[in-house]
């Protein structure tokens, strides 16, 4: 099968091979430029899957086939202070000075922020710093792009158009994504399948055949954003459903 990432009964456990795996026999698999959302409640493992994908852990239980490039973005974006935003970007790129500058500030007109490429992080908007993370990932040519709640400090406005510029330069890149994410619209208006982790275990696989752009009011949406609550077992102000029950 033409799959970019697949694991085959992957587990992790943190505290000695008796323990509670914290990642349970996941089995998943990724098509090139798949678009692949990730929920799933505090704790139930979603940020350690999402750093075997980016190789960043090892992998001691099971199989884990990646491709090369992997790119991640962080919920806090990690950017060093005493470069500007341009050389954040282009570090650790291979090429001449020259090349790489040409690089970072193309990435960083596709994030709407060239022109504070020669800004210093600290003097960047929460929106803007991120719009950095993804140039910087985005500038590696990922084939799997990672992206670790990278809205959620972010206010509801920019988090509105940050979810729009992410679901543009997936459209205009197709790289395979894995969001990780908390909120289940979220997952909807850009995925096309949804995943849903409880306690380290894949629970769901939904795909989400909505057309795009995707419409909230849309009746098929609705029925998903319900279904992806229940699998999370919460109702729809996010609160537990078992105790609301
Ligand atoms: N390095 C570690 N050492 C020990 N336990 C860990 C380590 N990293 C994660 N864990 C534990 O693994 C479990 C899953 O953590 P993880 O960060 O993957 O959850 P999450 O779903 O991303 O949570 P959140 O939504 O709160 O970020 C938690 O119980 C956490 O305490």
């Amino acid at each position: 099968m033409n799959a970019i990432v697949e694991l085959r009964a992957l587990s992790r456990r943190f505290h000695g091979p008796a323990s509670q795996p914290v990642l349970d026999r996941i089995d998943l698999t990724i098509a090139p430029g798949e678009f692949v959302a990730l929920l799933g409640r505090s704790g139930s493992g979603k940020t350690t899957l999402l750093r075997t994908l980016a190789g960043l852990d090892p992998v001691t239980e099971g199989k884990a086939r990646l491709p090369q490039r992997r790119a991640v973005v962080f919920q806090e974006p990690r950017l060093l202070p005493w470069k500007p935003v341009w050389e954040n970007v282009a570090l650790g790129l291979p090429g001449s000075l020259g090349a790489t500058r040409g690089h970072a500030l193309r990435a960083l007109r596709e994030v709407e922020l060239a022109h504070r490429a020669q800004a210093w992080p600290l003097t960047l908007s929460g929106g803007e710093a991120q719009r950095t993370g993804l140039a910087r990932a985005l500038v590696r040519d990922p084939e799997l792009l990672l992206l670790d709640e990278p809205f959620a400090s972010l206010d509801a406005l920019t988090r509105l158009r940050m979810q729009s510029l992410v679901g543009e330069l997936w459209q205009a890149h197709q790289p395979a994504v894995l969001l990780v994410t908390h909120d289940v619209e979220e997952a909807l208006l850009l995925a096309d399948r949804v995943l849903v982790l409880a306690q380290g275990r894949l629970i769901e696989d939904v795909s989400v055949p909505l057309p795009r752009p995707r419409r909230r009011a849309a009746a098929d949406f609705d029925a998903l954003r319900l279904r992806l609550l229940g699998a999370l077992g919460v109702d729809e102000d996010g609160n537990d459903a078992a105790k609301a029950a």
